[in-house]
C-alpha cells in the first residue's frame, strides 16, 4: 500500500514547483508510465475541469464570505469561522472526488466511454457544520483513494487468480503440445496484466487528483495566509493606532494629573496661608478685644471727664468771645501797621531813588573836588632806611624833614655842599655849609607812612575809574627809592605790605559789589606789560610775541591798544592777584637775561572798567593805569656804560619825554609829543585833559642819594605845576 501511494506524479510527469519536496517524493516509477488513450486523457481533463470549477466556486464563495465578514467588522471570530467552513468544504470535495474515483474505477471504462459525469458529485458537495467542526486545517489523507487501490488490488488479485486446473496460476507447466491451453493461459495472463494496468492507472489518476487537490488547497491556503496577513497588518495598524491613542490618553491623563497636583499644592499653600491669616486674625482679634476693653475703660473715664470739660468749654467759649473782640481790635491795629509799612516801603523806595541821584551827584562833586585839587597831582613818598642803612643813625633820616601837619611839605637839609645852593628854596642862617630845600606837593608821605595810609589818599582817584574816568598813577624815582614797593608791595599775600595795585583792585571789586544794589554791573579786563629799551613785553603772555601800539581808528574813539597783548577778564580780586604773581614771575625770567631789568624798565598794569546801570540806563567806561617807572637816575650819576648806558639813555629819554608831554599839555601846546616814546604813546589817553593823573615821587632816605632825590623832587614839582585841564567822564 505504501508503494502504491508513493509513486504519484503530475499530469506531465514533472514536479510541481510549488510543492517541490512533496512532488519529488510522489514521482511515480518509470515502470508505471504508459501512453494514455485519448479517452483517458479526455476523462482526466474533464475531472480536472470539474475540480477547477468547484475550486473556483468555492473560492468565490469564500471570497464573498470573507468580504462579508470583513464588511461586518466583527473581527476575527467570523473570519475564523469562514476559514473553517472553507476547509470542511474542501475536504468534502476531496472525499467526493475520491468516491467518484472509486466509483469510476468500479464501474470501469463504461463511465469513461459514455463520458458521463457522475451526478453524485454535486449532490455530495454540501458542507455541513458538523463536518466543518470535525475537520481541522490540515488536508485530510486521501483515504478514499487508498481504499480504492485496496479494492482494486483485491479485485485484481481475485481476477488474476488462474483457474484451477488450467495451470495458468498453479505453476504447472502445460505441455508443449497443449497449444490451446497455453493460449488460454496467455490470454488469462494478458487479461490479468490488463486489469493490473487499469488498476494502476486508476491509482495514478487518484494520486493526480490528490496532488491537484493539494495544490488547490495550497493555493487556497496561500490566499488565506495573505488575507490573514492583511488582517494581521490591519490589526497591527489598529493596535498601533490604539497604542498611539492610549499614549495620548496617558499623556492627557498625566497632564490632568499634573494640573491636579499643582492645584493640590496651590490649595495646600492657600490653606496654609489662610491658616496663618486665621491665626494672625485671631491674635489681632484678641488684641482688639483687649483694646476694646481698654477703650471701654477710657470711654468711662472720658465720660466722667466730659462733664468737667463741658463746664470748661463754656468757660473757654466765653474767653473765645473775648478773644474775638480783642482780635478785631488787633486786626484794625495790623491794618494800620500794614498801611504804615507800605508808606515806609514807599519812603524807602523814594530814599533809594534819592540815594541813586545822590550817588550821581556825589560823582559830580567828587569830580569837581578832583578838578579843584588839580588834574595832575603829585604825592611824595620817602621810604624808610632799611638794613645796614640804619647803622649809625638809629634809622633816623637826618637830612629830611616833614614840618607841616597837613603832610604837604618836605624839607631837605644838605650839609656842606654849596653847589646845590642855586636851587634851594630856603636857606636858613648864613652858614653856607648847610642848605635847606623845601618842596610842596599834594601829599608828602614820610618814611613812617604805611601802605594803607598811602592808599587812602588815592582811593578816591581809583573810585574815579569806576565813575568812567581814565586814571593814571605813576611811580617816579631813582632805583631803590621804593617805587615797586609802593605800586605792588612785597607780596599780595602780605596784607599789610600790599601795594597800590592790589589795594586798588580790592577796592574796585568791593565797590562794584556795592554798586550792584544801585543797578551797576561792571566787567573788568586786566593786562600787564613792561617797556624795556623801548620794546614792549607782555607780562601775562606765555610766549614772547612782538607787540606794537596801535590806535583803534574808530570814530570818536581813538582807543590805544597793544597788538598781541594778553587781556584777562577778571571777576574777583584773587584772579588779579594771580596775574600779579604771574607778571612777577615773567619779570624775574627777564631779569636772568638782563641784570636788574625790573629797575631798568617801565611796567604798566591796566584795568579797563566797563559799567552799566540797569535802573538808570547809565554806562561808564574807565581805565586805571598803574605805572612803575624805570629808575630815574641820571647818566652821569649812575656812571654806567655799554648796555647799561644804552638802558639809561632810553630811560632818560622816555622819562624826559614824559615830562615834556605833561609840560606841553600844561602849556596847551598844539603838538603834544606823545609818540616820542613808547610810554607816552601808550598812555596818551591817560595823560590828557580826559584823564586824572597822579604821580608818586619816591625818594630814597639815603643821604648819598641827596642829588638824585633833589632831581626827582624838582621834576615832580614841574609836573605838579601843570594844569592839564578838566577830566571828562566817558559816559
Ligand atoms: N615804604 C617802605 N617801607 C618798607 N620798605 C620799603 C619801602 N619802600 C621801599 N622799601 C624796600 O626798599 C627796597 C627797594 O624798594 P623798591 O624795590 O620798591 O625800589 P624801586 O624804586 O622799585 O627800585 P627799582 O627801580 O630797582 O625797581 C625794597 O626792598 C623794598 O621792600
Amino acid at each position: 500500500m505504501e508503494d502504491q501511494r508513493k509513486p504519484l506524479a503530475t499530469k506531465n510527469g514533472e514536479g510541481n514547483s510549488r510543492l517541490p519536496m512533496f512532488a519529488s517524493k510522489l514521482r511515480p516509477p518509470s515502470t508505471v508510465k504508459r501512453p494514455r488513450s485519448p479517452e483517458e486523457k479526455q476523462d482526466n481533463k474533464r475531472r480536472c475541469l470539474d475540480y477547477s470549477e468547484k475550486t473556483v466556486e468555492t473560492r468565490a464563495r469564500k471570497s464573498s464570505e470573507t468580504s462579508k465578514v470583513t464588511s461586518t467588522g466583527n473581527g476575527k471570530t467570523v473570519s475564523n469561522g469562514t476559514f473553517t467552513r472553507q476547509r470542511s468544504e474542501t475536504s468534502l470535495n476531496r472525499s467526493t472526488i475520491s468516491n467518484t474515483s472509486l466509483r469510476s474505477s468500479n464501474s470501469g471504462s463504461s463511465l469513461r466511454a459514455n463520458n458521463v459525469r457522475p451526478k453524485a458529485n454535486t449532490a455530495v458537495v454540501k458542507p455541513t457544520t458538523k463536518a466543518a467542526s470535525s475537520t481541522n486545517n490540515r488536508p485530510p489523507p486521501a483515504r478514499g483513494a487508498q481504499g480504492t487501490v485496496r479494492l482494486a488490488t483485491s479485485k485484481t488479485s481475485s481476477a488474476n487468480k488462474p483457474p484451477a486446473g488450467n495451470g495458468g496460476g498453479g505453476g504447472k507447466k502445460r505441455p508443449a503440445w497443449d497449444l490451446k491451453g497455453r493460449l488460454e493461459d496467455m490470454e488469462a495472463k494478458l487479461e490479468k496484466q490488463t486489469n493490473n494496468r487499469e488498476g494502476l492507472m486508476n491509482q495514478m489518476e487518484t494520486q493526480n487528483q490528490r496532488i491537484q487537490s493539494l495544490e488547490s488547497m495550497n493555493h487556497q491556503l496561500s490566499g488565506t495566509v495573505s488575507i490573514k496577513e492583511n488582517i494581521v497588518s490591519q490589526a497591527s495598524e489598529e493596535i498601533t493606532d490604539l497604542k498611539r491613542k492610549l499614549r495620548q490618553e496617558e499623556d492627557k491623563r498625566d497632564e490632568v494629573q499634573r494640573g491636579l497636583q499643582r492645584e493640590i499644592s496651590d490649595m495646600t499653600f492657600l490653606k496654609e496661608t489662610l491658616s496663618r491669616q486665621n491665626e494672625s486674625l485671631q491674635s489681632d482679634l484678641n488684641a482688639r478685644r483687649v483694646e476694646v476693653d481698654g477703650l471701654k475703660a477710657s470711654v468711662a473715664q472720658l465720660t466722667s471727664a466730659q462733664a468737667g470739660m463741658g463746664a470748661e468749654l463754656e468757660n473757654t467759649k466765653l474767653q473765645l468771645q473775648q478773644a474775638v473782640t480783642s482780635n478785631k481790635t488787633k486786626d484794625a491795629e495790623i491794618e494800620r501797621l500794614r498801611n504804615l509799612l507800605e508808606n515806609r516801603d514807599r519812603e524807602i523806595e523814594e530814599q533809594n531813588c534819592q540815594i541813586r541821584s545822590h550817588e550821581t551827584e556825589r560823582r559830580k562833586l567828587h569830580n569837581q573836588i578832583q578838578e579843584l585839587k588839580g588834574n595832575i597831582r603829585v604825592f611824595c613818598r620817602v621810604r624808610p632806611l632799611l638794613g645796614d642803612e640804619t647803622l649809625g643813625n638809629d634809622g633816623i633820616i637826618s637830612h629830611m624833614n616833614f614840618p607841616d601837619q597837613e603832610q604837604r611839605i618836605i624839607e631837605l637839609d644838605k650839609h656842606g655842599d654849596a653847589t646845590l645852593n642855586e636851587s634851594c628854596l630856603t636857606r636858613k642862617g648864613g652858614n653856607n655849609a648847610q642848605s635847606k630845600y623845601e618842596f610842596g606837593f599834594d601829599k608828602v608821605f614820610s618814611d613812617h607812612t604805611s601802605q594803607q595810609q598811602v592808599f587812602e589818599e588815592i582811593s578816591q582817584l581809583v573810585q574815579s575809574a569806576l565813575d568812567g574816568y581814565n586814571v593814571c598813577i605813576f611811580a617816579y624815582g631813582q632805583t631803590g627809592s621804593g617805587k615797586t614797593y609802593t605800586m605792588e608791595g612785597t607780596s599780595v599775600n602780605d596784607v599789610d605790605n600790599r601795594g597800590m595795585i592790589p589795594r586798588a583792585v580790592l577796592q574796585i571789586f568791593d565797590s562794584t559789589r556795592e554798586l550792584e544794589s544801585k543797578g551797576w554791573k561792571y566787567s573788568l579786563d586786566a593786562s600787564f606789560l613792561e617797556i624795556y629799551n623801548e620794546t614792549i613785553h607782555d607780562l601775562l603772555g606765555d610766549e614772547d610775541l612782538k607787540h606794537d601800539i596801535k590806535m583803534s581808528g574808530q570814530k570818536n574813539s581813538n582807543e590805544v591798544f597793544v597788538t598781541n597783548l594778553t587781556i584777562v577778564p577778571v571777576t574777583k580780586e584773587e584772579m588779579v592777584y594771580q596775574l600779579l604773581q604771574k607778571a612777577s614771575k615773567n619779570r624775574s625770567v627777564g631779569e636772568t637775561k638782563c641784570n636788574e631789568r625790573s629797575s631798568r624798565s617801565h611796567s604798566v598794569f591796566t584795568l579797563k572798567l566797563t559799567g552799566e546801570n540797569s535802573i538808570t540806563g547809565e554806562t561808564s567806561q574807565g581805565t586805571l593805569n598803574l605805572v612803575d617807572l624805570a629808575g630815574s637816575e641820571r647818566l652821569k650819576e649812575s656812571g654806567s656804560e655799554g648796555q647799561r648806558m644804552k638802558e639809561t639813555l632810553a630811560i632818560n629819554k622816555s622819562l624826559s619825554n614824559l615830562g615834556n608831554v605833561i609840560m606841553a599839555i600844561g602849556n596847551k601846546d598844539n603838538h603834544i609829543p606823545y609818540r616820542n616814546s613808547k610810554l607816552t604813546y601808550l598812555l596818551q589817553n591817560s595823560l590828557g585833559g580826559n584823564s586824572k593823573t597822579l604821580m608818586f615821587v619816591n625818594v630814597s632816605p639815603k643821604e648819598e642819594c641827596f642829588q638824585e632825590t633833589l632831581n626827582s623832587l624838582r621834576f615832580a614839582t614841574k609836573v605838579n605845576q601843570c594844569n592839564i585841564g578838566t577830566a571828562q567822564q566817558k559816559r
